[in-house]
C-alpha cells in the first residue's frame, strides 16, 4: 500500500483532477414518514475503512442460487486467497443472508440488495434495515438499474432509502447508470448527475457511501464499458462530487465499476486511475473468478 500511496494520487486523497417515476405520490407519502433531519442520529461508521481509498469490490448474487448452490459459493470464498488490502463484499438475496452472514469468513462483509425506505412495520413483503443490521449486515445496494427500471423505483424514493440506511448506520453501495439510449443520445453525465444528486440531496454523510457507475447497457450483456468509456464517466462523477459536494468527498468517496466485470477484463479496468474497484454480478457467483476480480487490485499498484 505504501508504494500506491507514494505514486497514485487516488490513495492520497490528491486526486487530480450520472426516474422512472412509477409512482410519485408513492414516494411522497413515504416522505413524510421518515424523521426530520434535526432529529437524525449522527452517522455511525460500521466500516473503519469506508473512505479510505481501498479498492472495493461487490459481488451482487441478485436473485441466484439455492441452498446448495450458496454454500458451495461461501465454502469458495472462504478458501480464496485474497489480496488484503481490498474490501470486499457480497450480496445475497434475503432469504439465504443469514445462512451467509453466519457462514462466511469474517474477511468478507454482507450486504442485502434492497432495504425498506424507514422503520420496519406493516410494510408486507419489504425488510428493514434494522432486521438487516440483526443478522449482522453491513451494507445494501441501493438504486440499482434492475430496481431502478423494472421494480420502477424513483430518484427521491432511492435517495431516502439510502438517507435512512446511513442514519441508522448501513455502509451504502449507491448505484447509478445510464440507458443505451441516454448513452446514444448524449446524455451519459446529465443522467448520473441527477441520479447523484438525488443522494446528495438529502444523505447525511458520505463516508459510508460507496457510488457504483453501472451502464445499464452493460450490465448482464457481456458487452463491458471499455476502460476509457468507464474512466471518462468516472472522473465526470469525481469532478460533480468537487463541485456539489466537497474537494475531501470526492477525493475520498470509492467510485467503482459495474457492467459485464469478469476474470479477464477486470486487469485493464482496474489500471484505470479512477476506477476504486468493482460491482460484478454474474461472474461473482463463482469463487474462483470473484476472488481473481478481488485481486484485480494488483493490476492496479502495477498501474501505478
Ligand atoms: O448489475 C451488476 C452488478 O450490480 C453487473 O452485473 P453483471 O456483472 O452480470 O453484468
Amino acid at each position: 500500500m505504501e508504494m500506491v500511496a507514494a505514486s497514485c494520487p487516488q490513495f492520497t486523497g490528491l486526486r487530480p483532477t450520472l426516474h422512472n417515476a412509477r409512482s410519485q405520490p408513492f414516494a411522497q407519502h413515504f416522505n413524510s414518514q421518515l424523521r426530520p433531519s434535526s432529529s437524525r442520529k449522527p452517522c455511525r461508521p460500521v466500516v473503519a475503512m469506508a473512505g479510505s481509498g481501498k479498492f472495493f469490490v461487490g459481488g451482487n448474487w441478485k436473485c441466484n442460487g439455492t441452498k446448495d448452490s450458496i454454500t458451495k459459493l461461501v465454502a469458495d470464498l472462504n478458501s480464496a486467497k485474497l489480496e488484503s488490502d481490498v474490501d470486499v463484499v457480497v450480496s445475497p438475496p434475503f432469504v439465504y443472508l443469514d445462512l451467509v452472514s453466519s457462514s462466511l469468513t469474517d474477511r468478507i462483509e454482507v450486504s442485502a440488495q434492497n432495504s425498506w425506505i424507514g422503520k420496519g412495520g406493516a410494510f408486507t413483503g419489504e425488510i428493514s434495515v434494522e432486521q438487516l443490521k440483526d443478522i449482522g449486515c453491513k451494507w445494501v445496494i441501493l438504486g440499482h438499474s434492475e430496481r431502478r427500471h423494472i421494480i420502477g423505483e424513483n430518484d427521491q424514493f432511492i435517495g431516502k432509502k439510502a438517507a435512512y440506511a446511513l442514519n441508522e448506520g448501513l455502509g451504502v453501495i449507491a448505484c447509478i447508470g445510464e440507458l443505451l439510449e441516454e448513452r446514444e443520445a448524449g446524455k451519459t453525465f446529465d443522467v448520473c448527475f441527477q441520479q447523484l444528486k438525488a443522494f446528495a440531496d438529502v444523505v447525511p454523510s458520505w463516508d459510508n457511501m460507496v457510488i457504483a457507475y453501472e451502464p445499464v447497457w452493460a450490465i448482464g450483456t457481456g458487452k463491458v464499458a471499455t476502460p476509457q468509456q468507464a474512466q471518462e464517466v468516472h472522473v465526470a462523477v469525481r469532478d460533480w462530487l468537487k463541485k456539489n459536494v466537497s474537494e475531501e468527498v470526492a477525493s475520498k468517496t470509492r467510485i467503482i465499476y459495474g457492467g459485464s466485470v469478469n476474470g479477464s477484463n477486470c486487469g485493464e479496468l482496474a489500471k484505470q486511475e479512477d476506477i476504486d474497484g468493482f460491482l460484478v454480478g454474474g461472474a461473482s457467483l463463482k469463487g474462483p473468478e470473484f476472488a481473481t476480480i478481488v485481486n484485480s487490485v494488483t493490476a492496479k499498484k502495477v498501474a501505478a
